[in-house]
């Protein structure tokens, strides 16, 4: 670090070479500091495709990478007065204030806080709640997330109200005085219901105006879904699934426009050491870089995928199909249909063959890889959610989870084909295949269902996110 960039109220206590070296570092060079965190303090400036890539920085070097700090600490300048910005990586360091920085601009936020996982970020944003506290969330929830709230209730004192979040009246019912947050999730983990962000918030800050509205918006990213924009206080993501894309590293990311939360989750994040680390914190924001590209063409290919299943009478769950009952809800708030889409088969064994038999898509948990995924939620993803549980909340435990990634569509349908042909889940004939039970399922007029590949006018490349 330069000494340029001691604050006032440490220069003149540099053992009197503090007047003489002031804008001078220890080779003589005349520097500004190294680097000054990125992005605009008045917000986004360009169209969200520009800023996911522009950052800006005055890094002495003019590095276009911003550089890794890998240092835990950073020498101080004297015993008293403290020192420059940074002083040790738990409580902050350059290459994670530069992403935090670059984050909130794009999260349109006024600050952004990276965790070193999705499950973290809850973690602090749930270290807000005091025994007594209420929580009301939804009854289709990522299984992580119901983990941490059911020892919650065990452990920490707090009520949990699990109800239909697509229903805001079923949310109002339980709102009370006592409710210090409301936990919503849309789309939803695995079941990909819609909840109504604005009119959620709206009638919790009515009812309570002290309860937080916290929004999970892993599976849109801040591409396609902004809640803090639709009346949400706190959002967080898991970066390891969109934001970084590439299933190499674990992040979460909070944003909030309130300052005093602000200062009340870094609080946390600084007092139980969960910050992200530099590497991945460099790894996250060159991930970031790519968001807009991978994303249009993981959720055009989705889109494929969903019509090809669709047409060939499988229940599928998609909020780019027209199908889907609550499309029109999730196109007011969100700018596109993501990449995660989920089907049934009516039969367990059965999805567990066509899992089983794919080869192109991986059998893996999680999502937002620029690879396709294939899933069982009942038995991976979401386990830890007890099969009473799952029961109760109708998780139908022969759904399987499409996480669909960037390659060629026509692979990704041939290589699902043979799998549902192999796993025995399709009826052959000479005109295709069509899934069994199909005709029951959807009333017995199958022609008019094998034309929805067709008639699905809903073009995904044509709406585009980055606009
Ligand atoms: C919707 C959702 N939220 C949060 C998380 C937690 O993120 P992480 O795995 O980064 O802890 C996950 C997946 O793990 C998820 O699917
Ligand atoms: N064994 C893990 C399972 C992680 S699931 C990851 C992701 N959110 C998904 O939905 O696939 C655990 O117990 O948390």
């Amino acid at each position: 670090m330069s000494l340029s960039s001691a604050p006032e109220s440490s220069k003149g206590k540099l053992n009197g070479l503090g007047k003489a070296l002031q804008n001078v570092d220890l080779d003589g060079h005349d520097l500004p500091p190294s680097p000054a965190p990125s992005s605009p303090r008045n917000g986004r400036k360009y169209a969200l495709a520009t800023e996911l890539v522009f950052t800006e920085s005055n890094d002495q070097y003019n590095a276009s990478s911003v550089p890794i700090y890998q240092s835990a600490t950073f020498k101080q300048e004297s015993a008293t007065g403290g020192g420059g910005e940074y002083d040790y990586t738990r409580s902050g360091n350059p290459t994670r204030t530069h992403l935090e920085r670059h984050l909130a601009k794009i999260m349109n936020a006024t600050r952004a806080l990276v965790v070193s996982s999705g499950m973290g970020a809850l973690d602090v944003i749930t270290r807000l709640l005091r025994p007594g506290d209420e929580v009301v969330t939804g009854d289709d929830l990522y299984g992580g997330t119901n983990r941490l709230l059911k020892y919650l209730s065990t452990n920490g004192g707090i009520i949990v109200h699990h109800v239909d979040t697509t229903n805001p009246n079923a949310v109002r019912a339980v709102i009370t005085s006592k409710t210090a947050m409301v936990l919503l999730e849309t789309p939803t983990n695995p079941l990909i219901k819609i909840v109504d962000i604005p009119r959620i918030s709206t009638l919790t800050h009515a009812a309570n105006p002290s309860a937080i509205i916290a929004v999970d918006n892993t599976m849109l990213s801040p591409l396609l879904q902004n809640p803090l924009d639709l009346g949400a206080d706190i959002v967080y993501e898991s970066g390891t699934k969109y934001l970084s894309g590439h299933h190499d590293l674990m992040a979460g990311v909070i944003a909030i426009n309130n300052p005093a939360l602000g200062e009340k989750l870094f609080f946390t994040i600084n007092a139980s050491g969960c910050g992200l680390s530099p590497f991945d914190s460099w790894l996250l924001l060159r991930g970031i870089k790519t968001l807009g590209v991978r994303m249009e063409k993981q959720q055009a290919n989705a889109m494929r995928i969903a019509t090809f299943l669709e047409s060939h009478g499988f229940k599928v769950r998609y909020p780019g199909l027209l199908s889907h009952p609550q499309y029109d809800l999730h196109w007011s708030m969100a700018r596109g249909a993501g990449a995660v889409l989920s089907f049934e088969t009516g039969d367990v064994n059965v999805s567990e063959r066509i899992v089983e038999s794919a080869r192109l898509w991986a059998i893996s948990v999680s999502f937002g890889c620029v690879n396709s995924l294939i899933s069982m939620p009942c038995r991976m993803s979401h386990a830890s959610i007890d099969a009473k549980t799952r029961k109760e909340r109708s998780l139908p435990e022969d759904i399987i989870r499409l996480c669909v990634g960037i390659e060629d569509p026509e692979d990704l349908v041939d290589d699902l084909s043979r799998a549902l042909v192999q796993a025995g889940a399709v009826k052959v004939t000479v005109d295709g295949f069509r899934a069994l039970g199909a005709e029951t399922r959807l009333g017995g007029d199958s022609d008019e269902d094998s034309t929805a590949e067709k008639e699905q006018s809903k073009d995904l490349a044509s709406v585009s996110p980055l606009a």
